[in-house]
């Protein structure tokens, strides 16, 4: 059976300081529909300190504080996803996972095992990275990279990435106006992965580097990423339901 890793962003997952309740509906129907074509789907999704900060104000600048707002939204962010998920008669499962439990074949293995039994059984894995526990060292801190590793350990195909930006642009769109979006990138030169962090949300993590770094350790390893809005998410369906590739950036190995 086809498997993919679905990762949305935090800007898509709130706004103006509560959850943006219709884009999660709209991704979870996104989600239920390509389920309904066999196809089965794994969750990373964003938010935690978003969602805990619309309840509780704390200073996310400090780390933490960052990781009390991640166990405070976390939780209702999942209970939130049940929600619109019961509509579709689906069960979630929340799963937290670290950088470092990836440089562990043995909890790797088991993470995988536990992944297996719920797709077999119809249930949405939302994965997100723990927050709480993960120290300087074995920290993402971005779920680009955090999916990246889900979609490769965990056997997906392909990777879709759900941002505040729409397309991978020849320069940054937010900067200068006449970026191009790209199509189609199969390589990812060296210094684009060195680029600083440049995040446009307060809560986002990444930028386009953390996506760029995501889609060079999947084609590296032969597997596809496609990155689309997650606003607007027309580009994703016509090309998950449909095949039909329009907008969004596929990133994906030559041969
Ligand atoms: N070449 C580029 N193409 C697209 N986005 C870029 C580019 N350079 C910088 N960016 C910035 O990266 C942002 C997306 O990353 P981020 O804010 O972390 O989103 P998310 O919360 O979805 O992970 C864009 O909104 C844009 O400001
Ligand atoms: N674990 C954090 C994720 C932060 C993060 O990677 O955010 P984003 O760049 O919006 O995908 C949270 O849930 O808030």
């Amino acid at each position: 059976m086809r498997r993919i890793v679905i990762k949305v962003g935090s800007a898509v997952l709130t706004e103006q300081n509560r959850v943006a309740k219709e884009r999660m509906a709209a991704l979870v129907d996104l989600i239920a529909k390509i389920k309904e074509k066999g196809t089965e789907v794994i969750l990373v999704s964003s938010g935690a300190v978003a969602a805990g900060y619309t309840m509780c104000k704390l200073d996310k600048k400090i780390v933490s504080n960052k990781q009390a707002l991640a166990s405070i939204g976390q939780p209702k962010l999942v209970a939130m996803y049940q929600k619109k998920f019961e509509k579709h008669n689906t069960i979630v499962a929340q799963i937290l996972l670290t950088a470092d439990d990836f440089d562990s074949r043995k909890r790797t293995y088991h993470a995988k095992c536990a992944v297996e039994k719920l797709l077999e059984q119809g249930v949405v894995p939302i994965i997100n990275e723990n927050d709480v526990t993960a120290t300087e060292e074995l920290v993402f801190g971005d779920n680009d990279q955090l999916s990246a590793h889900v979609a490769y350990y965990f056997d997906a195909e392909l990777l879709v990435i759900l941002s505040d930006i729409d397309s991978y642009y020849d320069k940054d769109p937010h900067k200068h106006k006449d970026a191009k979006p790209l199509k189609v990138v199969h390589e990812i030169p060296k210094e684009d992965l060195q680029a600083e962090c440049t995040p446009n949300g307060s809560f986002a993590t990444g930028g386009i580097v953390t996506k760029l770094k995501a889609a060079d350790f999947l084609i590296k390893r032969n597997k596809e990423m496609f990155l689309a809005s997650g606003f607007n998410l027309s580009d994703a369906y016509s090309y998950l339901i449909y095949g039909i590739h329009n907008g969004g950036t596929r990133f994906l190995n030559r041969q």
